[in-house]
């Protein structure tokens, strides 16, 4: 028997398995391996996913000359970028990227963002027809045409619903269950941003969701400009007054900017853990 949850979203005990959403990650940095640590610990509970998560690794050999993607496996920790964190037995690294998004139609971008480009032009025509995607990335392209969201390009490139999740998410801090509050961003398909809502929420990561995806990227990207202004305040030993300062005068600028290129952005989302939140949280690091 089938019923809908408190998230909106059908449970079904007695899915097929062919009928389960299987999720991969794509990156397995720092942010990537918490990221895939919080889904795995959800889809071994919720029965409308898969168990198994994927989490493709940009291969790297270690000092001791073994494979970065074998020793996670064997080891269940990414032991060169979340060191002394178990990440679910369900977790299994695949350095094989088309291999590891083959089965997939639900694709975690969360690589630096330089690489995304390369990463969805080796995806195009590979990827499940009924796949979506969300971007945990922080960043933009500067294209000659102007500035390019991560999202927009996943989801040019892919022809797939992008969402992005964003927040005041230090990887380390989460990666020990320590209390913390993210955004997600969705256009039209708020069942999607549910769905992803699912997926990451825990006691200890609360994910909320606004239909206003580029005020959601755009709040994780240029927190980082002000972030430079508050480390120069720092460094200049200015005091706490003109940290608090230049944060506000940021956030109100990181608004009017956001605003003048995409007029659709919501005052309403700088209020939320991807604005003011993830600025205070990268201001004092
Ligand atoms: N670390 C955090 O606390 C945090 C929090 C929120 C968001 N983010 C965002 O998440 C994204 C990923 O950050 P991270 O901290 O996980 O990264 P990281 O710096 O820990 O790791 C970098 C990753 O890039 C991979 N890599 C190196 N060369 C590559 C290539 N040529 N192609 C593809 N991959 C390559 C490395 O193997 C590694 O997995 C970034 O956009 C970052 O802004 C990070
Ligand atoms: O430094 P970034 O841009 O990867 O962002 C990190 C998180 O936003 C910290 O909250």
């Amino acid at each position: 028997m089938g019923g809908v949850t408190e998230a909106g979203v059908m449970e079904n005990a007695e899915v097929k398995s062919e009928e389960l959403f299987r999720v991969a990650v794509i990156g397995s940095g720092n942010w990537g391996s918490v990221a895939a640590k919080l889904i795995a610990s959800n889809t071994v509970k919720q029965s409308m996913f898969h168990d198994e998560v994927r989490m493709w690794v940009f291969e790297e050999t270690l000092p001791n000359g073994r494979k970065l993607s074998e020793t996670i496996n064997q080891e269940n920790e990414n032991v060169k970028y979340l060191p002394g964190i178990k990440l679910g037995s369900n977790v299994v690294a695949d350095p094989d990227l088309l291999n590891s998004v083959k089965e997939a139609n639900m694709l975690v971008f969360v690589t630096p963002h330089q690489f995304v480009e390369g990463i969805c032009k080796r995806l195009v025509g590979n990827i499940r027809p009924d796949a979506e995607a969300i971007s945990l990335i922080k960043g933009m392209e500067v294209k000659t045409e102007g500035p390019c969201m991560i999202s927009k390009l996943i989801s040019e490139m892919l022809s797939v619903n992008c969402c992005v999740l964003m927040g005041a998410n230090i990887a380390n801090e989460i990666a020990v269950e320590k209390f913390s509050e993210a955004t997600i961003g969705y256009r039209q398909d708020k069942e999607a941003a549910q769905r992803w809502a699912r997926l990451f929420s825990t006691p200890y990561f609360l994910v909320s969701a606004v239909p206003d995806v580029e005020g959601v990227e755009l709040c994780g990207t240029l927190k980082n400009v002000v972030a430079i202004a508050a480390g120069l305040v720092d460094g200049l030993d200015m005091g706490n007054n003109t940290k608090a300062a230049i944060m506000r005068i940021g956030l109100r600028e990181m608004k009017a900017f956001s605003k003048l290129l995409f007029s659709s952005v919501k005052d309403s989302t700088f209020f939320e853990s991807c604005g003011v939140a993830d600025l205070i949280t990268t201001c004092r690091m």
